[in-house]
């Protein structure tokens, strides 16, 4: 079953396109990661998808049921944490799971669900005194009630540690593991390269890319570099030859090979290894922030360095 299928989805705020014929198919099961700068849309996608806006034109469907006319039965089987969720200050956040599970007529139970978000030393605490890292896991706990199969989270691990990052992902497997499809919305690219099956990049309201992050690296043609250490460069080392090569520079004994794909990382390092001795390489890939940026001409917010995935084989 498809569980998230958009079709020209589009809102306008009176001059302002925020979503602009939006198609996204989202497959059962999927842990599905939606990226783009501030103001790209992606709030705006969720709200329609929830009935929380409804589309200018276009339409939508959720868990087969339409996103406008046929709201109750998609919140019914939805858990979500929506951008900037009110909490009642005065009640404890075992109220608030207990009150979740009532309306949902779940099951659950709340200390459980609160053990699983990593509050179970805070059950008794009324809300107004949870930093935001901890509000965040509550709202977290409340989309988890009821045993969604599909799960909507906007920003989820806004305001967590890195150990709650790590635990956000443990869960997030351990949901798709389930059954349960995972759609987020996310502005931290190493998480989202961590847990994604497939990533959608928006732009100004467009969707400019969707695919696996490998298949994004590859269309975009930055499959990484190579840097060899060899114990002396033969002198015609043929590289250039190689299909996906794409650039090679010398400086003593090390080589820096860049490469269109990651096929042609590992024809590098077998070509070098045959005519040469290799002491040392480091292969890098193009990380999603690079991609990031390619797709939406460097956009995005924030001062964090490029972070490069290095994986050092010898
Ligand atoms: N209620 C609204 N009224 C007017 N304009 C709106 C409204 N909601 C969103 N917009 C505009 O729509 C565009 C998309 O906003 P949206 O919140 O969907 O972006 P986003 O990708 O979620 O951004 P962020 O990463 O900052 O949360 C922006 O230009 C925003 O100003």
């Amino acid at each position: 079953m498809v569980a998230i299928d958009t079709t020209a989805l589009t809102k306008r705020f009176k001059d302002v396109t925020a979503v602009d014929e939006l198609d996204l198919r989202i497959e059962e099961g999927e842990i599905f990661g939606f990226l783009g700068p501030n103001g790209a849309g992606k709030s705006t996608t969720i709200n329609m998808l929830l009935d929380f806006h409804r589309p200018t034109s276009g339409s939508a469907t959720v868990l087969g049921y339409d996103a406008q006319d046929e709201t109750d039965a998609i919140r019914r089987r939805v858990g979500v944490l929506p951008e900037g969720m009110e909490l009642y200050g005065r009640l404890t956040a075992r109220e608030h799971l207990k009150l979740c599970v009532q309306m949902k007529d779940a099951a659950d139970d709340p200390d459980a669900v609160l053990d699983r978000v990593g509050l179970n030393d805070a059950v008794n605490r009324p809300v107004s005194g949870f930093s935001k890292g901890m509000a965040q896991r509550l709202a977290l706990g409340i989309a988890l009630v009821g045993s969604p199969d599909l799960l909507i989270l906007d920003e989820p691990t806004s305001g967590l540690d890195p150990n709650g990052i790590q635990e956000f992902r443990d869960l997030l497997r351990a949901e798709a593991e389930s059954g349960t499809t995972v759609f987020f919305s996310s502005h931290v690219l190493s998480e989202v390269e961590a847990v994604c099956d497939r990533v959608g990049i928006m732009n100004e309201g467009s969707l400019v890319a969707l695919d696996t992050i490998d298949n994004l690296r590859e269309h975009a043609g930055s499959g990484g570099v190579v840097d060899l250490t060899l114990e002396s460069v033969p002198d015609d080392l043929s590289l250039g030859q190689l299909a996906g090569v794409t650039d090679v520079t010398i400086d003593g004994t090390q080589l820096h090979v860049s490469c269109a794909t990651p096929q042609a990382k590992i024809n590098v390092i077998q070509h070098v290894d045959r005519v040469s001795t290799v002491t040392g390489i480091v292969v890098e890939e193009t990380s999603l922030e690079d991609l990031f940026n390619e797709y939406t001409n460097g956009g995005r917010e924030g001062s964090g360095e490029t972070e490069r995935a290095a994986e050092v084989i010898a």
